[in-house]
């Protein structure tokens, strides 16, 4: 391992120590992690991630977004261990053509769409609920407490278009129940007449609100339903809605996450975790700096769940064995969390 880099200037010096003082209230959950998983013992974690800047990087352009196939892998291995979901302003066909794994389930437009598990939920209202396929044909429940304002968001997808028209580098996103108007290449001397256009636009439409993302104006309905809502409903769909033992983790980099960051922390137990490489306000407690990072605190988790669960049937195993038997048990948990071939030596 090299020696850490020195910050070579006065500014880097000390952006450097506010990060690192912003780091004692949000500790690196990679340096934090055992004793994290120490609380985790015995109990369910549930995984429920963002998607653009926690488990794709930001680029330039919101089409090109794509998952690295190393961080494809951590998640198909995350889901194998824990039920896991996709909690992303994206539509939700959007992300899931983006992540495209099977065992994982998604929520699109800040979670107004939601393709759950197939049970009946008690949390949110049982009228935005119905039976449908996904892509694939599986069968899934889909929630969406937004349906009644699909024309309303068709007429401001086409009136932002129109409008915008005249402002290089505007891209509107239509992410059916919500609208993300990106700015990224909007020049800074054109950044006022974008914003009060698009506030203008929307005096039209008191039903909806606005809020700022990463170079992104997000546009979606004034509704008490948001990215925490759609985690507990995760949770309660997946039957563990009255469990005092469940831990949920949620990693997430942006303004919209926050709600999900607070929704764990008002149920009194869980990781909500920031990503983010520069100090930053948030309701997260832990943090990580980047998705790469969030790609091996991903791997630590597996292995850690793996780990677990052989040391556990090692001990269930064990007691009152012969020493043949305990070298066969001791055989059947190192395959358990390594695999055969490995024990076997291919
Ligand atoms: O909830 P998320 O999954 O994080 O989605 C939030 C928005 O992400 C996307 O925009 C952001 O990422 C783009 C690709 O890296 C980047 O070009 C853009 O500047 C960012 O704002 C997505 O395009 C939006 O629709 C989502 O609302």
């Amino acid at each position: 391992m090299g020696l850490p880099q020195l910050p070579a200037t006065e500014d880097e010096s000390s952006a450097l120590v506010s990060y690192n003082s912003w780091l004692l209230k949000h500790p690196s959950a990679l340096d934090t992690f055992n004793q994290m998983m120490s609380i985790a013992r015995g109990k369910k974690i549930v995984v429920c991630l963002d998607y653009d800047g926690t488990l794709s990087n930001i680029v330039d352009n919101p089409e090109q977004a794509v998952m690295t196939d190393k961080m494809r892998m951590a998640l198909r291995e995350v889901a194998r261990h824990f039920p896991t979901a996709i909690i992303s302003g994206r539509g939700r066909e959007k992300v899931s053509d983006f992540v495209d794994l099977d065992n994982v389930y998604y929520a699109g437009s800040h979670g107004l769409d939601i393709a759950g598990p197939l049970r009946s939920p008690t949390y949110g209202d049982p009228k935005h609920q119905s039976r449908a396929l996904d892509r694939k044909g599986n069968e899934v429940v889909l929630f969406q407490p937004a349906k009644k304002y699909l024309p309303a968001i068709e007429k401001i997808v086409r009136t932002l278009n129109e409008k915008t028209r005249s402002i290089q580098g505007v891209m509107i996103e239509n992410n059916k129940f919500c609208v993300s108007v990106h700015f990224r290449h909007v020049r800074d001397e054109d950044f006022c007449t974008l914003e009060k256009l698009v506030n203008s636009v929307l005096q039209e439409y008191e039903e909806f609100r606005i809020s700022i993302g990463k170079k992104v104006f997000e546009i979606r309905p004034d509704m008490e339903w948001d990215k925490g809502h759609a985690l507990n409903y995760f949770i309660d769909t997946l039957g563990l809605g009255s469990s005092n033992d469940v831990l949920p983790l949620y990693i997430g980099d942006d303004r919209t996450d926050e709600d999900a960051f607070k929704a764990i922390r008002n149920r009194g137990e869980g990781f909500p975790t920031v990503v983010s490489s520069s100090p930053k306000d948030t309701a997260a407690l832990y943090s990580l700096r980047n998705p790469l990072e969030v790609n091996k605190f991903l791997t630590n988790l597996v292995r850690w769940r793996k780990n677990s669960s052989s040391s556990k049937s090692f001990r269930q195993n064990f007691e009152g064995k012969t020493q043949k038997d305990w070298l066969l048990t001791t055989i059947s948990c190192a395959e358990q969390s390594l695999g055969r071939n490995a024990i076997l030596g291919l």
